[in-house]
């Protein structure tokens, strides 16, 4: 990858990951700078892998040639605002935060004529992300280009053709790995109530859901259903406790989840 001078504006759990997978793949630490006002900790730990870090968000754009706006997305508006009269015209955005759009970016920064917006997932801190990638047509093709070698350091990519489809990606899998830790924490609690040690209960859970996840990934010809019906002798334990997911409607309750997700994204759309 070209080794563009890159500037993180916000250096929590999701810049991070994007920042350790970077400096993993190679990418010069001398070349990255974050900036991350309020954890000083953070800082600190990012001084030690060689990163630049700046206190002044303005003074680390002033120096980028790629920005990455990665604050919570309700800081955005204020933050931006310290940089908002600096010119954009040579320097691509990417942001990846949830919920605000590009037409947004685009009036908090007048002069950004390239902005890409990504949703990426915390796997991304294990090399195990995924990031859905939106762009405008208009938007210099090696911008996405480099936005998309970038987040490929940490995952894999997933482009989509329009901004609400990224809502869409939040829900799908942006939000994600929270619910397979919150499926993973009730069978925990669950094991721990029949007797086994939260430290037990854990590995138990943690092996099946890597063998589980490994299983899908390793047999692409065969349904998720069929692996599903794989495990379920007729008459047996599995039928049973599936018995009661369906009792309690699952597939309308993950349903549901997903789709407050998205509504949320856009009603962040539409108030930040
Ligand atoms: N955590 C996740 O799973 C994902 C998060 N995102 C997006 O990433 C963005 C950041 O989220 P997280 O990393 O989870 O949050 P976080 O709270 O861990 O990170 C935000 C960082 O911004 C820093 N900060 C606060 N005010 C600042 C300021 N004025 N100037 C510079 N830095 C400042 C904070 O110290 C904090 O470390 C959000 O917009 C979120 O929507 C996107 C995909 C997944
Ligand atoms: O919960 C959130 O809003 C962010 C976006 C996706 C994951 N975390």
């Amino acid at each position: 990858m070209q080794h563009k001078k890159i500037a993180f504006i916000g250096a929590g759990n999701m810049a991070f990951a994007i920042i350790s997978g970077l400096v993993k793949s190679g990418y010069p630490a001398s070349e990255i700078i974050a900036c991350n006002k309020s954890n000083q900790v953070r800082r600190q730990e990012l001084a030690t892998m060689g990163i630049n870090v700046e206190l002044s968000n303005r003074q680390a754009v002033e120096q980028a040639d790629v920005v990455i706006l990665a604050v919570k997305p309700q800081m955005m508006a204020e933050v931006c605002a310290e940089f908002a009269d600096v010119d954009f015209s040579s320097k691509w955005v990417l942001s990846v935060a949830a919920g605000i759009s590009v037409g947004r970016l685009e009036q908090l920064l007048p002069s950004a004529n390239n902005i890409v917006r990504s949703m990426p997932n915390t796997p991304s801190l294990i090399g195990e992300g995924l990031s859905g990638l939106f762009a405008k047509k208009s938007v210099d093709p090696t911008a996405c280009q480099f936005a998309e070698t970038l987040l490929s350091a940490v995952g894999q990519c997933y482009w989509v053709e329009t901004e609400a489809q990224l809502n869409q990606i939040i829900a799908i899998t942006g939000s994600s790995p929270a619910y397979f830790f919150r499926f993973m924490e009730a069978m925990q609690q669950s094991a721990v109530q029949m007797g086994f040690s939260e430290n037990d209960a854990r590995f138990l859970v943690q092996s099946v859901a890597v063998g589980a996840a490994k299983m899908v990934v390793a047999n692409p010809n065969l349904s998720l259903a069929t692996l599903r019906e794989n495990v379920t002798s007729k008459g047996g334990t599995t039928a049973q406790a599936l018995a009661v997911f369906e009792q309690h409607q699952l597939a309308d309750t993950v349903n549901q989840a997903m789709n407050a997700a998205i509504k949320r994204a856009e009603e962040m759309e539409k108030s930040l």
